[in-house]
């Protein structure tokens, strides 16, 4: 069983607008208010692919009831843990470019994290624990860390910033920062593709196993400690990239999940994270299998590292 922990979920309420003006009343032709949220929508594309999850985090307040009444519709198992305040919305602002203002979260208290870790106790040792998304700011910076180190199960973790840096030293099985996340971990303004490499050899040095870098449209990369892939990444036209990264975590694990090697999952990855990319909302399976045959994986070349 794959468990997914969403510690700061959100309304994901998306608007079209044909342009935004700041200071003035700016009118939507669409809006759409869907669950929202990194490990919400890993098991939303995992149900996608028949994979089956249980969602564990933290929902409160009516927006909080919405969202689980809309996974429960949706047919995931949603054990949310009830806590005071609200689940935030997050807007998703669409015009020719994308905004995004992502709500605040409720406070949570370290005794919830206790209730998750107790949730966490069903598990079995062979289950697969999912980290991802940011922490509400009242818990501590190493509460990935913590929760990691406090359960046997192979660990995936998806942040950025300091409890991104805090949980290598749990050594999780995959990362998945974007080459923003991966160069502001190591301090730098940008990398390319050789200085992702180096540094995604950094994060293997640091702990983790396997470190998948998204680099939007330009390539990704899979590198652990014997080896380095590339996969140049399909072109089309971007609908919206809102849960793209999540659907790459998806798709990597629902390559595992059909018994392919590492090199396979990443392409299961590239493919279900552009298939988000090129549709209004997230992939479909469907989508994923067609990008499939032009995503190429090839070993990076050690001489230009
Ligand atoms: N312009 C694009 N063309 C094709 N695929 C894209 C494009 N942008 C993103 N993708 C797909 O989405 C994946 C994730 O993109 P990105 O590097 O932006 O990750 P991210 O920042 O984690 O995403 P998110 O927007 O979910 O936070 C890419 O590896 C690729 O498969
Ligand atoms: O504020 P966080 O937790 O970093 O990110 C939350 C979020 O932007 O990430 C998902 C897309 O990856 C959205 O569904 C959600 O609104």
């Amino acid at each position: 069983m794959i468990y997914t922990v969403t510690m700061n979920p959100s309304i994901d309420c998306f608007m079209e607008l044909s342009e935004l003006v700041e200071g003035a009343t700016n009118r939507a032709s669409e809006q759409r208010m869907v669950p929202g949220g990194k490990g919400i929508n890993v098991s939303r594309v995992l149900h996608r692919f028949d994979i089956g999850s249980i969602l564990l985090g933290f929902t409160a307040g009516f927006t909080g009831a919405f969202l689980k009444e809309e996974l429960t519709a949706e047919g995931l198992q949603a054990h949310f843990t009830d806590t005071p305040g609200m689940t935030r919305i997050n807007m998703k602002l669409k015009t020719a470019k994308e905004t995004e203002v992502n709500g605040p979260s409720p406070e949570i208290s370290q005794d919830y994290v206790s209730e998750l870790l107790r949730k966490l106790e069903l598990a079995d040792k062979d289950d697969l624990l999912v980290l991802s998304g940011s922490l509400p700011p009242s818990l501590p910076a190493d509460t990935y860390r913590t929760i990691a180190e406090k359960t046997p199960l192979k660990t995936v973790v998806d942040t950025s910033g300091i409890p991104l840096q805090k949980a290598l030293s749990a050594r999780p099985y995959l990362i998945k920062p974007n080459i923003d996340e991966l160069t502001a971990l190591y301090g730098q303004e940008s990398a390319d593709t050789s200085g992702a490499v180096l540094l995604a050899r950094k994060a293997v040095a640091d702990g983790a196993k396997n470190v998948l870098v998204s680099r939007g449209a330009e390539s990704a990369l899979l590198v652990s400690a014997d080896r380095v892939l590339e996969a140049a990444v399909p072109s089309g036209t971007i609908h919206s990239t809102v849960g793209a990264g999540d659907s790459m975590v998806a798709g990597f694990l629902a390559g595992l999940a059909n018994g392919h090697p590492p090199e396979e999952a990443f392409r299961w990855s590239i493919a279900a994270g552009s298939a988000t990319a090129f549709s209004e909302s997230l992939c479909s399976k469907k989508l994923v299998e067609e990008l499939l045959p032009s995503v190429s994986v090839n070993e990076y070349k050690e001489e230009s590292v």
